[in-house]
């Protein structure tokens, strides 16, 4: 394939509840949607899912779309590409924006997904038929409103709960949600709030029989997570710390952790993420799909890499309706009874619903 033409859009969400974590609460989600074109017209769509400002990780909606414009689109462009791997060796003169290259990549992965005649799924080598799926629960204004969150995503079928956490926000918090439901699949997600100064928490967070705790130390830190994870039984799992192939290599030698969150945007795109879910699978570290609140595309790819076989424990990746009035994709997507089924259709799988895609831009841009 050869990219004619790639279109950026700058779209915003508006978020049924806002989403509160230790790091910033997020109101609305803002988005960059990249629609790339090739000779033969086939068309491919990626999702940007950095936030607006620089919490989880370095990169923002501003730096991606710079990164984009100014660097990845140019290296794309009018380039024939054989195969979408080839795509991060082009973007290899480029440090990290992981982002910024993974949204791009990932429409080139719809393309070649369509023009050889399979799902994006199937393209990825994956064969599950449908994955299982958990939520995220932000931080809530109090415990009676967090069970409250819980028992009604219960109710909706979801299989596993993730809680944020933050210093003063933790063990009462975990407590009270195991004295109401003992046999729940839970697990809690730090965002880097802690140090080994706080061991005292994160040992008396290991009586809970949690599934993991996600990312409890600071995101360059691998050595005093492998400090924590021979102080705690409960399996660490990383998040943030893994931006690439060689940190979860790094990070699997070290014993830092138990378990991997993989998230395509985080990674760089969706070749990375297929690698290291094969570094994981051979070293037998349990892989899930992590989440950006991810608008309908976003989620799509999510789908898609999923269905490969290390993605054992369920993910983040939620129903449509979970965090939107309205997705930008046609069929949005659907939970029943904990599973997402995943599309056999060729591509994504879903169609960009363009009459709701209009209404939510607030800036385009064209690129030949
Ligand atoms: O539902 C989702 O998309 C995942 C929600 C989530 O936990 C999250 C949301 C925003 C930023 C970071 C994270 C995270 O996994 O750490
Ligand atoms: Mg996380």
């Amino acid at each position: 394939m050869k990219l004619k033409e790639i279109i950026v859009r700058h779209i915003k969400m508006p978020m049924k509840a806002p989403f509160a974590t230790s790091f910033g609460t997020i109101h609305d989600k803002e988005l960059l949607l990249i629609e790339a074109k090739d000779q033969s017209g086939t068309i491919g769509w990626g999702e940007a899912v950095a936030f607006v400002a620089p919490w989880y990780t370095e990169e923002t909606l501003k730096t991606t779309w710079h990164m984009l414009e100014d660097f990845l689109i140019p290296i794309l462009l009018h380039k024939e590409i054989g195969h979408p791997d080839e795509v991060s060796t082009l973007f290899s003169s480029i440090r990290r924006n992981c982002m910024a290259k993974a949204s791009i990549e990932g429409a080139v992965w719809d393309i070649y997904a369509q023009q050889t005649n399979q799902s994006l799924a199937r393209a990825l080598g994956g064969k599950k038929e449908r994955i299982e799926v958990g939520v995220s629960v932000g931080i809530q204004p109090s415990k009676e409103v967090l069970l409250t969150v819980i028992q009604n995503h219960l109710k909706k079928g979801y299989k596993r709960v993730k809680v944020k956490i933050k210093p003063g926000h933790d063990v009462e918090v975990v407590r009270a949600i195991r004295s109401e439901i003992p046999d729940l699949p839970l697990m809690v997600d730090a965002n880097s709030a802690y140090s080994l100064n706080d061991l005292d928490v994160l040992q008396q967070l290991d009586a809970y029989n949690l599934l993991m705790i996600e990312q409890p130390l600071a995101v360059d830190d691998i050595v005093d997570h492998a400090k924590l994870q021979g102080k705690i039984t409960t399996p660490i799992c990383l998040d943030e710390s893994i931006a690439c192939y060689e940190d979860a290599r790094k990070a699997i030698e070290l014993g830092s952790c138990g378990v991997i969150n993989i998230k395509i945007g985080r990674v760089g795109g969706l070749t990375e993420a297929k690698r290291i879910h094969d570094l994981c699978k051979e070293n037998n570290i349990p892989v899930w799909c992590g989440g950006m609140l991810e608008a309908g595309i976003g989620r799509a790819h999510n789908i898609a890499l999923t269905s490969l076989s290390n993605f054992i424990l369920p993910g983040d990746t939620a129903g449509s309706s979970h965090y939107w009035y309205e997705d930008i994709i046609f069929p949005e997507v659907i939970v029943e009874d904990g599973y997402i089924s995943v599309p056999q259709a060729i591509g994504i799988g879903y169609s960009p619903n363009m009459k709701v895609i209009e209404k939510l831009t607030l800036s385009k841009k064209v690129y030949q």
